[in-house]
C-alpha cells in the first residue's frame, strides 16, 4: 500500500459544492480550485447504470469538459460498497437496457468514448466493487486511485454479456494478453493488492483516505500545463484509436495553431478581401 500526500501540496479538506442540475441517478459537485466530481449515486445497487443514469452522466461529463474552470475529474460512486457494479441486469432486456419508454440502450458504449477522448484528466476514485460494466469505466479513466477495501473483476460470460470493444482491448494493452484474458475467461475478483500487482491502478490507499489523496493527485496536476495534459492524453489513445485518435491529436495542432500571428493573417485577410501575407512568418527548419 502507498501514499502519496506531497507535503507541498495544500492539504486542506476539499469544499465540494453541488452543481444544481435536476439528476436522479448521480451527484455533480465541483471546486473553487478546479476540481469536478460526478457520482454515480444508487448505492441500493451497488451503483449499477441504467440508460437514465448513463444520460446524466454524459450530460455531467459534458458540462465539466465544457466549464473553463474546470481542470481535472473525479468519478465515483457513493458509499463504501461499490464504483459501480455495471447494467443493471433489473431492466435488462434483449437488445441492452429497457428505458421508461422501453427502448432498449447499450449507451454505456457512448460515456466510455466520452470519458476517452475529454480532454482533461478523468481519475476513477474507487471504493468497493469495480464490476463488469463499472471495472470496464474505471478502465477508462486516465487514473485510478483505489481503497483497500476495492475489489475488481468481469462477470460478462457468467451473466451473459461481454465488451468486446475497450473492455478487451484495453484492457490487454493495460494489463497485457494474458492477464486480461484470465479476468475475462474465468470472472474472478481481485483485490486492491492484486489490481496494483498488475496495473490495474495506479495506486491503493485506506478508505478513510482515499478522497484526501484523489484530490490531492488533482491538486498536482491542477499544477500543470493544461495543454501538456490534453495533448498528451490525446497522444496516448492516438495510435489504438487510428484515424478517430489520430482526428484527436491533430485537433490539438490545429487549436494550438489558430492562435498563432501565422494563422490569425489568413483568416484577417479573408475577412479585409485581400491577399494574405504570409512571407514575414519564418519557414523553421
Ligand atoms: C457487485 C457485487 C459483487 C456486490 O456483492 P454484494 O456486496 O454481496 O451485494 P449484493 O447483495 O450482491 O448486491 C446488493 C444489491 O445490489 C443489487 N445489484 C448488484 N449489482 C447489480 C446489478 N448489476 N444490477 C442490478 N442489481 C444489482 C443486488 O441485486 C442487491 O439487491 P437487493 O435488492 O438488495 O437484493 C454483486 O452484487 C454482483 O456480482 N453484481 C452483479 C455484477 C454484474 O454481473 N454486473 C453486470 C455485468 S454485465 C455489464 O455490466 C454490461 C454493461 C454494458 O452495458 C455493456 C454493454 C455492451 C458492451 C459492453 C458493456 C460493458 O461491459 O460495459
Amino acid at each position: 500500500m502507498t501514499s502519496n500526500v506531497s507535503p507541498d501540496i495544500d492539504t486542506a479538506p476539499p469544499v465540494w459544492q453541488l452543481v444544481n442540475k435536476d439528476y436522479t441517478d448521480i451527484l455533480y459537485h465541483h471546486t473553487a480550485e478546479g476540481i469536478a466530481k460526478i457520482t454515480i449515486n444508487r448505492p441500493e445497487v451497488r451503483n449499477a447504470f441504467r440508460p437514465q443514469t448513463v444520460r446524466e452522466l454524459i450530460d455531467a461529463f459534458h458540462h465539466a469538459h465544457l466549464d473553463p474552470e474546470i481542470g481535472v475529474i473525479i468519478f465515483t460512486g457513493a458509499g463504501e460498497l461499490a464504483f459501480c457494479a455495471g447494467g443493471d441486469q433489473r431492466i435488462r432486456g434483449e437488445a441492452g437496457y429497457r428505458d421508461e419508454s422501453g427502448i432498449e440502450h447499450l449507451n454505456v458504449l457512448e460515456l466510455q468514448r466520452q470519458i476517452r477522448t475529454l480532454p482533461k484528466p478523468v481519475i476513477a476514485m474507487v471504493a468497493g466493487y469495480a464490476i463488469g460494466g463499472g471495472h470496464v469505466l474505471h478502465l477508462l479513466c486516465d487514473l485510478t486511485i483505489a481503497a483497500d477495501n476495492a475489489r475488481f473483476g468481469q462477470t460478462g460470460p457468467k451473466v451473459g454479456s461481454f465488451d468486446a470493444g475497450f473492455g478487451a482491448g484495453l484492457m490487454a494493452r493495460t494489463i497485457g494478453l494474458k492477464k486480461a484474458k484470465e479476468i475475462w475467461f474465468l470472472c474472478r475478483q481481485y483485490d486492491a493488492a492484486e489490481a496494483l500487482a498488475m496495473g490495474l491502478v495506479n495506486t491503493v490507499v485506506p478508505l478513510t483516505e482515499l478522497e484526501s489523496e484523489t484530490v490531492n493527485w488533482c491538486r498536482h496536476m491542477l499544477r500543470h500545463s493544461p495543454t501538456a495534459l490534453r495533448v498528451l492524453k490525446a497522444a496516448f489513445n492516438a495510435d489504438t484509436d487510428g484515424l478517430a485518435g489520430i482526428q484527436e491529436l491533430a485537433g490539438n495542432a490545429t487549436a494550438l495553431f489558430y492562435t498563432t500571428a501565422e494563422a490569425q493573417e489568413g483568416r484577417n485577410a479573408f475577412l479585409e478581401r485581400r491577399t494574405p501575407d504570409f512571407n514575414r512568418f519564418k519557414r523553421r527548419p
